[in-house]
């Protein structure tokens, strides 16, 4: 069996009459997260992990952030469009585990539907997706609640 692992680490900093838009669910806050797209930095580790899982460089390389075509974008499109070429390739997900780091909001409650969402973005059991938070007490850009940082690792499979 071949196995395959990569990881992934983004950051967005807060703006203003944003919604904040995490794991490709819309998250109640006072402020969004500032980007060419969404902004979904949760979204965007995760989809940096699978493409250095497979290889393929990053999310800047495959959806340039000056390329009017992704304004606005939907992250939640963009990470499918990569787990097809996970399919292709003839990968499977063992699994994919993901920290937010977050001074605020509190994420604990829109876990488990993040989960849920990241699941069936993927199409794959929730079981084997794992999101997690932490603030950083208060320390550095994320403690003065500047922005948001998140983190992924994910781990693929072929064959038996
Ligand atoms: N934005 C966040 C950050 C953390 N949590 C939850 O609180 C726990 C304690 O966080 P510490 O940074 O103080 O260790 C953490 O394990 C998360 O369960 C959260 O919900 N939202
Ligand atoms: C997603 C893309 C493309 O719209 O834009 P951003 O939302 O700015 O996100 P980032 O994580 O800076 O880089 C990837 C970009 O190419």
């Amino acid at each position: 069996m071949k196995i395959k692992v990569g990881q992934g680490f983004d950051v967005h900093g807060f703006a203003p009459n944003r919604p904040l838009i995490l794991g490709g669910l819309e998250i109640p806050y006072e402020r969004g997260l500032e980007g060419h797209s969404d902004a979904d930095v949760l979204l965007h580790a995760i989809t940096d992990a699978i493409l250095g899982a497979i290889g393929q460089g990053d999310i800047g390389r495959h959806f340039p952030d000056t390329d009017p075509a992704y304004k606005g974008a939907d992250s939640a499109e963009l990470l499918q469009s990569v787990w097809n070429l996970v399919e292709q390739a003839g990968y499977r997900l063992s699994n994919l585990d993901a920290t937010l780091i977050a001074q605020k909001p509190k994420m604990a409650p829109y876990i488990p539907a993040i989960r849920e969402r990241v699941a069936a973005l993927l199409q794959v059991d929730v079981d084997d997706i794992n999101v997690k938070a932490t603030t950083t007490e208060h320390l550095g850009f994320v403690g003065r609640e500047e922005g948001i940082a998140a983190m992924a690792v994910v781990c693929l499979l072929r064959g038996e």
